[in-house]
């Protein structure tokens, strides 16, 4: 069953969509918002935001009733991601990340530190980001397929005791059928449509593609934040996930 599904047990509520607060400051973030509600999306702070505003935005959020995907994607020995996840999850937030490329040692560390609290966060690993394509593989050292090194990345996040990995929606599929249907599979690099601009982005793919693919939620930035009526996509992507389960 998807991860969607089991949310929606008692009222079917279908929102799978992250929107990516990239804002530059606070007063901006807050002007945004106040667009949204938790009964529409949920919401992620990644780098460029907590650098700017530290945890005060992100509890001030929660407070507002929205579940939180801190998205600072550690990368560091297993005592230090360890460390910052249980401050993490004393923060209230609702799901973090990491490098899978950090290894198992990292994951296991990270698992075991937030493994106690009562409403722990979920703890996912990032694999080959969505703005990587063959070549930037190759250049690094690796000679797998962008779906090969996901596929193999994810098989150690669920052994390390993750719940989930970051990946394109492209992988989801063949993760979905590797993984299980409870693994949180949260994909970013998601476009509206195939002819919108894909930025940045290299493996990409749109609501209902990702949402087919078995993605559990779909981490979107501009498509969201610089559409003139941001709830009004929402909804209709809420919809279109209604639609299909
Ligand atoms: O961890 C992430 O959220 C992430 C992983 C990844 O592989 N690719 C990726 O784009 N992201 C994040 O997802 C968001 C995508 O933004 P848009 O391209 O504007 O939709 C950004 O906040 C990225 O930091």
């Amino acid at each position: 069953m998807n991860p969607l599904m089991i949310d929606s047990s008692i009222h079917p509520i279908f929102k799978p969509v992250i929107v990516a607060l990239d804002f530059a400051d606070e007063s901006e973030t807050l002007h945004f918002v106040r667009q949204l509600s938790p009964d529409l999306c949920q919401l992620k702070i990644g780098k460029e935001l907590f650098t700017a505003t530290g945890r005060n935005l992100v509890e001030k959020l929660i407070n507002q009733g929205f579940k939180l995907f801190l998205d600072l994607k550690y990368h560091d020995i297993p005592n230090t991601v360890a460390q910052a996840c249980k401050v993490a999850a004393e923060m209230g937030v609702w799901l973090v990340d990491m490098h899978v490329s950090g290894g198992r040692r990292m994951m296991e560390a990270a698992a075991n530190a937030v493994a106690n609290y009562s409403q722990r966060p979920n703890l996912i690993g990032v694999t080959v980001l969505t703005s990587m394509e063959q070549a930037d593989l190759i250049e690094l050292g690796f000679s797998q397929t962008p779906e090969e090194l996901v596929i193999c990345w994810a098989k150690l996040a669920q052994d390390s005791g993750l719940d989930g990995v970051v990946c394109s929606a492209q992988e989801a599929a063949s993760l979905r059928a590797k993984m299980g249907q409870e693994f949180l599979l949260v994909t970013p690099g998601i476009r509206l449509n195939v002819a919108e601009n894909a930025d940045d982005q290299r493996r990409i793919m749109t609501p209902q593609q990702a949402l087919k693919a078995g993605s559990s939620y779909l981490v979107m930035g501009r498509p969201i934040t610089q559409a003139k009526d941001p709830a009004a996509v929402l909804r209709q992507i809420n919809h279109t996930a209604y639609d299909l389960f």
